[in-house]
């Protein structure tokens, strides 16, 4: 059987490996609250998602009136406090995504994460979801001076994972963007949260479901 094309597989994590916007939603609309604003939909919640955590409180901020720098740092922490409190209450790995790492892994490739998460909220909701031990790098948004998409962080994914043939798994165009970047090959996800359609992504190829992933990494890395 042929070698399996790539070393390494890096993911992002918010609407690509799990389906966060449960948990975003209710911690955004904590932090909305105590600013004494109205809720902003789950729905809508999760076309904001993909900057950070303070992106995501502007956005919420914007979408219920005024914005300023002093209204996010007062609800940042409540928000981040509420969030690490309930990081997986109601989140949940997208279907098929288990069965999927365990095949990788199977076939000997090394798995990382490269998110604009906050890196320590990444990691506890890697914990919390069980997935300490699959994960042989995680890079958030603020492990560098730089997040996506600057190429650095997926670099630096990839480095920590030790290196080889990657490719990366997305679902907004932040992350078709940070791969194009990098000039490593790119699949989109067509169940995250991104606002344009997947197929404006730019992605190398599309996947619905992850048990079609090993045969689009079969296809695009021959
Ligand atoms: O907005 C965030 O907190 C991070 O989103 P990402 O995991 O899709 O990069
Ligand atoms: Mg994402």
């Amino acid at each position: 059987m042929a070698r399996f094309p790539f070393d390494i597989v890096a993911f992002d994590l918010d609407g690509t490996l799990a389906d966060t916007a449960p948990d975003l939603t209710t911690a955004l609309n904590h932090s909305l609250a105590h600013l004494g604003r109205p809720p902003v939909p789950a729905e809508d919640v999760r076309h904001m998602v993909g900057h950070g955590a303070r992106a995501l409180l502007r956005k919420g901020l914007a979408a219920t009136g005024e914005v300023s720098e002093t209204l996010i740092d007062r609800g940042f922490p409540v928000f981040l406090d509420h969030y690490t409190a309930h990081i997986a209450d109601g989140t949940r790995p997208f279907p098929g995504l288990e069965a999927a790492l365990d095949r990788l892994a199977a076939l000997d490739v090394r798995l990382a994460v490269c998110t604009n998460k906050l890196e320590g909220l990444a990691r506890e909701l890697i914990d919390a979801l069980g997935w300490r031990d699959r994960f042989a790098a995680i890079i958030g948004g603020d492990t560098l001076p730089v997040r996506k998409p600057d190429p650095a962080p997926l670099f630096e994914a990839v480095a920590r994972a030790g290196g080889g043939r990657a490719a990366y798994i997305g679902d907004s165009i932040t992350d078709t963007d940070t791969a194009r970047n990098a000039k490593i090959p790119c699949i989109a996800v067509t169940f995250g949260f991104s606002d344009r359609p997947a197929d404006m992504l730019g992605a190398d190829l599309l996947i619905d479901h992850y048990d079609e992933l090993i045969p689009a990494l079969e296809r695009l890395g021959n």
